[in-house]
C-alpha cells in the first residue's frame, strides 16, 4: 500500500460538500479516501482527475438537460467528441509503458461519461482490430471471401449475398474509410485457407462518399449507444493491394502460394481470433464500471429517500429495509470484488501481449493464450449480466425518480445491454470456457497446472469432491473461505456432472455436435459460470486477506469478500444439496442469515463505500446520485432547466379547441 501519510489527501480527492448524506458518511467505519488511494493508487487517482476535470471543462461535453438530440445530431457530437479526445491524447507513450493498466483507466474514465464517444474513439484506436468480423457467433463460417489475384497482385474480396454482409460495425455506418474485414481466402490454386483479415478501403478519405464495389450504410437506431453509428457492408470485386492481408494467421506469396507459421488450421482460427481477448477484457471492465455508475445513484438515493417509519412523523431512509439492503448491497460487494479482478485480468492480459510482442514461441505462451481466452470467456457473461441485472434492480430501488431519464439508470442499463451480446454472444462464449474446462479431465491424476493458476484447484479433484459444507452458525459463515471451500467442490462437482453427461449422450448414439448440444444447460454453461465466480471470489479472497491491507480497511473488504461470496453461491444452493455438499436445512439457513447480517453490517458503510469509485457529479450525471445528497433540489434544479418544463404545448388548441366528438368514427355497419 501507498505511504498515506506522505500523500496530500485534499489536494487529490477533495471533501464531498455537506448536505444530506454526511449522516451516513459520519458512520462509516472507514475513511473512504485511504480506501480510494489504496485500490488505485495516487498515480491513478490524479490520471482520473485529470481526465475528468479536462471533459468537465471542454464546452464540447457540456450535458444539455431537457434537451432530446436526434440521432443525427447525437452521432455528430460523438464523432466531435471523439476527435476532441485524440486532441487530448491523455497519455504518452512512456507512460503507457510504464503502466500499461493507465490505458485501462483512461478508457473507463471516458466511459462513465458517456460509452458512445469512449467506444468510437476505441475503435479508431484499434489498430490490430477485428471491427468487421459479422458473421454472428459462427465466426467459422463467415462467407465473405478473398481471392488472390497473382496477375495484379491483389485480393479480390466479395460478398457472396445479403445474408452474407457484414452488419453492426463500429464506426461502419457513417464516417469509417477503413476497415478490417475478416474474410475466407482462397488462393490461385483454389485452395480454401480458411479465415483471414485484411485492410479494406470503403470510403474515400476526402469525400466519404463509397469506394466503387462497396455498399455500405447506417442500420438504425439501436437500443442504447445511439451516438455510435453502426452500419453494414457489402462488397463486389473490391480489389486491394497484397500487402493489405493482416498477416496474424498467415499470409501468401507473390507466385500465390500460401505460408504460415502454424501450421494446424485450428491453431491458425484460434491465432485469427485471439485479439477477441483484449475486447472481452475491456467489455469486462466497462461492465464493472456500469456497477459502479448505477450504484452510486441508487445507494446515494437511499440513503437520503425517506418512506415510513416506526412512527406516523417519523420516515426512515429507505437503505434502512432489510429489502433494500439485500437488493444492493450484495451488488455492491460485487463491484468491489469485480473491480479487482479486471485490474488482475489485465495484468494476465499484459503479459499475452508482452509474448506476442516479442514473439514467444514457448509452450507456456500457447497455455497463456488459452487460458485468458477460458477466463474472458466467461467473466464477460459474468459482468455484464451482472451489471444488467444490477442497472435493473437499481432502477427499480431508485422507484418512479429511477424512472425518470435525467437520473440516467435507463442510459446505463441500455447502454450495458450489448456487453452481452457483443464481442460473443454470452451463451455462446460460456461454451468456450466449460470445453477449456472438460480437456483438463484427461489429465486430472497426473500433477498440472495452468499459467496463472486458475484451474489448480482440480489438482485436487478427487479429494474435494469428498468434501462437506461444515460451518456450525451463521458466525462461522461470515468469512469468504466458506463460499470460496464451497466454489470448489461446485466445480469439480459441475466438471464431473458435465463429462459423465457428455459421455453417456455419446454412448446413447449421439453425434459429437448433438451430445455437446444436450450438455449444455444444468451442466457445462453452470460449469462455466462457477469456475469464473469462483476464480473472482479466490483473487478477492486472497487480496482481501493479505496481511499487507491496511488494518483500518480490511474489516470492511473482508465483509464485501464473503459477502459476495456467499450471495453469489446462494444461487448454486440447489446443486450444493442435490450433489450432497450440503444437508439438512441449516445450511441453507446459515448462508441466507449470513447474507442479511453482512448486508446490515455494511449498510452505514454503503455511501462511503460509493463515495470511493463514484466519479465527479458532472460525469455521473444524475440528479439523484449527486455527491451533495440533495435531493429534491437537484431534481427541481434539472426539471426547471428544461427549455419547455413551463410551456403550454404547442397542440393545445387541439385540446382546448377542436375536442372530439365522442363515437363520430363508429363503424355504422
Ligand atoms: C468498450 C469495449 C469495446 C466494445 C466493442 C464493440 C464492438 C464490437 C465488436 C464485435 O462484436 S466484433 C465480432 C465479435 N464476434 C465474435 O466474438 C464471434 C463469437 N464467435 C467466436 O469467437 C468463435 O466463433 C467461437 C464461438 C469462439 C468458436 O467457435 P467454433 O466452434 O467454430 O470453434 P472452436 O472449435 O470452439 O474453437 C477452435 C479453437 O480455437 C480456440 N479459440 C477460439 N477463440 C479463441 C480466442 N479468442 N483465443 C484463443 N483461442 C481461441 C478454441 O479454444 C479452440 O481451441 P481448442 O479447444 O481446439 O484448443
Ligand atoms: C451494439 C453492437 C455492436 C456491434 N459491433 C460489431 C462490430 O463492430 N464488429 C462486428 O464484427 N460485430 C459487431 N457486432 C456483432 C456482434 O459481434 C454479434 O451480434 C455477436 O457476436 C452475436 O452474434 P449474432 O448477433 O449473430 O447472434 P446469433 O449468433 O444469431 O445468436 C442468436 C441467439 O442464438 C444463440 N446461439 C447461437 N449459437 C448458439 C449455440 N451454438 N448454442 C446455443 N445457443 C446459440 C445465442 O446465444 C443468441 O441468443 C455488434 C453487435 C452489437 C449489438
Amino acid at each position: 500500500p501507498a505511504p498515506f501519510k506522505s500523500i496530500s489527501w485534499e489536494s487529490l480527492l477533495p471533501d464531498f460538500p455537506k448536505g444530506p448524506l454526511c449522516k451516513y458518511r459520519k458512520k462509516a467505519s472507514f475513511n473512504w479516501k485511504e480506501m480510494a488511494v489504496l485500490l488505485d493508487g495516487k498515480d491513478i487517482i490524479q490520471l482520473k482527475n485529470r481526465i475528468f476535470s479536462a471533459l468537465e471543462s471542454d464546452p464540447l461535453f457540456v450535458h444539455h438537460p431537457g434537451e432530446e438530440l436526434s440521432r443525427e445530431k447525437y452521432q455528430e457530437l460523438t464523432f466531435l467528441r471523439c476527435k476532441r479526445l485524440f486532441e487530448y491524447d491523455f497519455l504518452t507513450q512512456q507512460e503507457i509503458i510504464e503502466n500499461p493498466l493507465k490505458i485501462f483507466h483512461m478508457v473507463l474514465c471516458i466511459g462513465m461519461y458517456d460509452w458512445s464517444p469512449c467506444i468510437q474513439y476505441l475503435l479508431h484506436c484499434a489498430v490490430s482490430t477485428h471491427l468487421v468480423i459479422r458473421h454472428g457467433s459462427n465466426t467459422k463460417g463467415i462467407r465473405t471471401t478473398a481471392t488472390f489475384d497473382h496477375n495484379t497482385q491483389e485480393f479480390i474480396i466479395n460478398t457472396p449475398d445479403f445474408e452474407a454482409a457484414k452488419f453492426w460495425i463500429g464506426n461502419m455506418g457513417k464516417h469509417a474509410t477503413h476497415a478490417v474485414v475478416y474474410a475466407q481466402l482462397y488462393t490461385p490454386d483454389g485452395q480454401y485457407q480458411g479465415l483471414h483479415s485484411f485492410l479494406v478501403q470503403i470510403r474515400d478519405i476526402k469525400t466519404l462518399l463509397p469506394i466503387p464495389g462497396v455498399v455500405v450504410g447506417d442500420i438504425g437506431k439501436k437500443i442504447g449507444q445511439n451516438g455510435l453509428d453502426n452500419g453494414f457492408a457489402m462488397f463486389h470485386n473490391v480489389r486491394i493491394p497484397k500487402e493489405n492481408i493482416l498477416n496474424i494467421a498467415g499470409d501468401v506469396t507473390a507466385e500465390g502460394k500460401y505460408s504460415s507459421s502454424v501450421k494446424d488450421v485450428k491453431e491458425r482460427f484460434s491465432a485469427a481470433l485471439g485479439s477477441l481477448s483484449s475486447g472481452r477484457t475491456v467489455i469486462t471492465a466497462v461492465s464493472m464500471t456500469n456497477l459502479k455508475l448505477a450504484l452510486s445513484i441508487a445507494i446515494r438515493f437511499s440513503a437520503v429517500r425517506c418512506q415510513f417509519g416506526p412512527t406516523d412523523d417519523e420516515e426512515i431512509p429507505v437503505l434502512e429495509y432489510q429489502t433494500q439492503q439485500w437488493r444492493l448491497l450484495p451488488y455492491l460487494a460485487a463491484t468491489y470484488a469485480l473491480d479487482y479482478f479486471c485490474k488482475s485480468l489485465f495484468e494476465n492480459l499484459t503479459e499475452f501481449y508482452l509474448g506476442l510482442l516479442t514473439k514467444q514461441r514457448s509452450q507456456r505462451q500457447a497455455d497463456i493464450g488459452r487460458e485468458i481466452h477460458a477466463l474472458c470467456a466467461a467473466s464477460k457473461p459474468l459482468t455484464s449480466w451482472t451489471a444488467q441485472q444490477a442497472a435493473q434492480e437499481c432502477r427499480e430501488a431508485c422507484g418512479g425518480h429511477g424512472y425518470l431519464a435525467m437520473n440516467r439508470l435507463g442510459e446505463i442499463r441500455n447502454d450495458n445491454d450489448p456487453n452481452c451480446t457483443y464481442e460473443g454472444d454470452n451463451n455462446v462464449l460460456l461454451q468456450q470456457t466449460s470445453n477449456y474446462l472438460m480437456s483438463w479431465m484427461h489429465c486430472i491424476r497426473v500433477p498440472f497446472e495452468s499459467p496463472f493458476g486458475t484451474i489448480n484447484v482440480l489438482q485436487d479433484y478427487h479429494h474435494i469432491l469428498d468434501w462437506k459444507f461444515t460451518a456450525m452458525s451463521v458466525e462461522d459463515c461470515m468469512d469468504s473461505s466458506v463460499p470460496l471451500a464451497a466454489y470448489k467442490w461446485l466445480v469439480c462437482y459441475l466438471l464431473r456432472e458435465s463429462d459423465l453427461k457428455l459421455s453417456k449422450e455419446k454412448q446413447s448414439g449421439r453425434s459429437d455436435f448433438e451430445a455437446k448440444n444436450n450438455c449444455q444447460v444444468y451442466y457445462c454453461r453452470s460449469l462455466a459460470i462457477a469456475f469464473i465466480e469462483q476464480t473472482v471470489l479466490q483473487r478477492y479472497h486472497d487480496y482481501t486477506h493479505d496481511p499487507d491491507i491496511p488494518s483500518t480497511l480490511q474489516p470492511v473488504l473482508k465483509n464485501l469478500s464473503a459477502l459476495y461470496g456467499l450471495w453469489s453461491l446462494s444461487k448454486h444452493l440447489a446443486v450444493l444439496y442435490q450433489g450432497g455438499y450440503a444437508s439438512g436445512e441449516q445450511a441453507g439457513r446459515f448462508i441466507q442469515n449470513a447474507i442479511l447480517e453482512l448486508c446490515y453490517r455494511l449498510k452505514d458503510d454503503a455511501v462511503a463505500l460509493v463515495d470511493v469509485f463514484a466519479p465527479p457529479d458532472f460525469i455521473l450525471n444524475s440528479p439523484i446520485g449527486k455527491a451533495n445528497g440533495e435531493l429534491y433540489k437537484n431534481i427541481w434544479g434539472e426539471v426547471l432547466q428544461g427549455s419547455k418544463t413551463l410551456n403550454r404545448p404547442s397542440w393545445w388548441t387541439e385540446f382546448c379547441i377542436n375536442r372530439p366528438v365522442a363515437g363520430r368514427l363508429k363503424s355504422k355497419l
